[in-house]
């Protein structure tokens, strides 16, 4: 019997943007193994439904996918779509991997974290719809250095309330970084890219190692064993940058070098920074080498002198404004032209050499 990689190989090889090939329907019974594989997390939609959309430009290209800002036309609203190859999914054996994101995303509902909207399949390519976010914290850390002490705080509350909520569900992320995280057009946080998430009973330790070499904690980069420490570890790394405008330890090759930085080299917190916010990122508190030591349940960061006055109660956060934030927003919409979609399922490259959004 033939794989599902061997059917979609196929598949690209002789019938690329066939019109024939687009409209059959998907539905035929019995159900390509190509397809089978990736539900129920992506089911199949009739092609006409794909139709509505318009592609406003590309937004980014992940080492998963491709991010493609959209107009829905019926809703008239717009819309972040992922689209990931299932040739790439199956080559790089992250099946599972990639229905887990799904499902995942399918569990939590947080002020705090994107939720997810639609997902389906086409013959090639797998979807991923969410609502569309103007900026991340990368881009707005790039833009401004570091941030004031007000935001860093607020933030971090944000983000403190969205990783406990994260692992009383036994979800670990692993992969908080600036990159991931969108803000939303109020200037508040949205955590995104559950794609190293994974269920991790509390109690369990997991050994891959993986994430982003600049956040991963010791533990992590040694390959385990490490539990939901180790996203604490990444919002200590995430909280220094912000707020000093620097990683604590620059970038190295691979994860081996970065585990000897990481373990050999204390990062100084500079002196600009207020006495409370040292004592939450310096070493027995965040960026804590022993995960056991480090900062881990809501009530710890409640009484710590950093949040003093700070109620972890994700309305009132969201009541806080970050103007900061909105001057820097993109709030019209994209000038670029719209590229009409006859069929979502194509191959995007030759729309996007030079598309890039801003
Ligand atoms: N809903 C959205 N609105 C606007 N931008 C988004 C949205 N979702 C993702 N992006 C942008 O696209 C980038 C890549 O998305 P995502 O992280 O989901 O893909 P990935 O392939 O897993 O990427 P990576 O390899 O960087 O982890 C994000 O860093 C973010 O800048």
């Amino acid at each position: 019997m033939r794989s599902g990689l061997e059917e979609l190989l196929e598949l690209q090889g002789h019938q690329c943007l066939h019109q024939e090939t687009i409209e059959k329907p998907l539905s035929e019974w019995p159900v390509p193994q190509f397809i089978e594989l990736f539900l129920p997390e992506f089911p199949i939609r009739p092609i006409r439904g794909q139709q509505q959309l318009k592609i406003l430009g590309l937004v980014a290209k992940g080492s998963f996918g491709t991010v493609l800002k959209v107009l829905d036309c019926a809703q008239k609203a717009v819309f972040a779509v992922k689209v990931v190859s299932k040739v790439k999914v199956l080559q790089k054996d992250t099946l599972r991997q990639c229905k887990e994101e799904v499902s995942i995303q399918r569990q939590i509902n947080h002020p705090f974290v994107h939720s997810l909207g639609d997902t389906w399949q086409g013959r090639r390519h797998l979807f991923i719809m969410c609502s569309y976010c103007s900026t991340d914290l990368y881009s707005l850390w790039s833009a401004v250095g570091c941030f004031p002490e007000a935001s860093v705080r607020l933030f971090a509350a944000e983000l403190v309330l969205v990783l406990c909520y994260l692992h009383d569900l036994a979800i670990i992320h692993r992969d908080v970084k600036m990159e991931n995280i969108l803000l939303d057009e109020r200037g508040h946080l949205k955590l995104t890219d559950f794609g190293l998430s994974r269920h991790l009973p509390r109690g369990a330790r997991a050994y891959t190692i993986c994430g982003t070499l600049q956040y991963m904690a010791p533990e992590v980069l040694s390959g385990g064993p490490y539990n939901h420490a180790a996203d604490w570890w990444s919002l200590g790394v995430l909280l220094f940058s912000l707020a000093t405008g620097k990683f604590p330890v620059a970038a190295e090759r691979d994860h081996v070098a970065m585990l000897a930085s990481v373990t050999h080299c204390d990062s100084e917190i500079p002196t600009s920074l207020k006495k409370e916010l040292s004592l939450l990122l310096q070493e027995v508190r965040l960026l804590c080498q022993n995960p056991l030591h480090r900062l881990r349940y809501l009530h710890h960061f409640q009484v710590h002198p950093f949040f003093r006055g700070v109620a972890f109660d994700p309305e009132l956060l969201q009541k806080q404004p970050v103007s900061f934030v909105m001057e820097t927003q993109d709030t019209q919409p994209s000038p670029l032209e719209s590229i009409a979609f006859k069929d979502f399922d194509c191959d995007l490259e030759p729309f996007f050499v030079h598309s890039i959004l801003p």
